[in-house]
């Protein structure tokens, strides 16, 4: 058994999740308010360190009033977490999934700190194993908020369930920009992840796309 998983990004028309020098302020406040909606409701919201690094992000609902913050998870194969990263603060439980490559002195001082450190996996994060330790721990909803390879992770270990993207009318460009999906990808289009569209609609200026992925 595992979460439902919803991938939620904010992309360009060219599906980029940032721009060539990382900047990825694509969502309109409409979006994000639609986000944070989605946030409200699910157990767990989950990222790569990548975007931990980058972003610096709380991870908590803080667009709309809401009762509780869901619980933070940060897939961090080395554990390269800054201790002052916003997503260790107080307002919402964390937890880390790491591997045995991860420094043990980092670990106990994540530990220390009220972190919850779960070490699934060798070189990478063994994202199967790890949904099978959230499940257990009574997490069955979580909203994949990315970066790209992370989504690349979870889409081609048949993860994710449920896709929703907001499109901004912006063209970024750049072979080196991260994508909704990076990754090495899908060699052939069978292998692809089949997706079933169940709503659209426009939002601000950009338009929102709803689907099921099919099994
Ligand atoms: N526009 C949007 O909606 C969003 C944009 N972003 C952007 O994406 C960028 C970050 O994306 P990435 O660099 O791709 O980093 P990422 O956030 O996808 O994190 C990648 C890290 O995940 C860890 N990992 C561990 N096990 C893994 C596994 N089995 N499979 C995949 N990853 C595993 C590795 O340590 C790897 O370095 C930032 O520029 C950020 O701003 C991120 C989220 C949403
Ligand atoms: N939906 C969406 N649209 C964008 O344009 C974005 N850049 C993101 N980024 C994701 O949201 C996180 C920021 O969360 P906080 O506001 O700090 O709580 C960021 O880390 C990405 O995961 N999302």
């Amino acid at each position: 058994m595992k979460p439902y998983v919803i991938s939620n990004v904010g992309m360009s028309l060219d599906g980029k999740l940032a721009t060539v020098t990382g900047d990825s302020r694509i969502s309109c406040e409409e979006d994000l308010i639609r986000v944070h909606k989605i946030r409200a409701k699910v157990d767990a919201i989950m990222v790569g360190i990548g975007t931990v690094l980058k972003d610096d992000p709380r991870l908590t609902v803080h667009k709309i009033k809401a009762d509780k913050n869901p619980i933070r998870i940060v897939v961090d194969s080395k554990l390269r977490i800054p201790l002052n990263a916003r997503v260790l603060n107080n307002e919402a439980k964390t937890i880390i999934a790491t591997t045995e490559k991860a420094d043990k002195e980092k670990m106990k001082l994540l530990k220390e700190r009220g972190v919850e450190v779960i070490v699934c996996g060798r070189d990478k994060v063994d994202l199967k194993e790890l949904m099978k330790i959230l499940y257990n721990k009574g997490i069955r909803s979580i909203l994949l908020e990315g970066g790209g390879t992370l989504n690349w992770g979870m889409f081609k270990e048949g993860l994710v369930d449920e896709v929703s993207v907001y499109i901004a009318p912006m063209i970024f460009g750049g072979k080196d920009a991260v994508s909704y999906v990076d990754g090495e990808g899908f060699k052939t289009v069978e292998e692809a992840v089949k997706l079933k569209l169940k709503k659209f609609y426009r939002l601000g200026e950009g338009i929102v796309l709803e689907y099921v992925v099919l099994r």
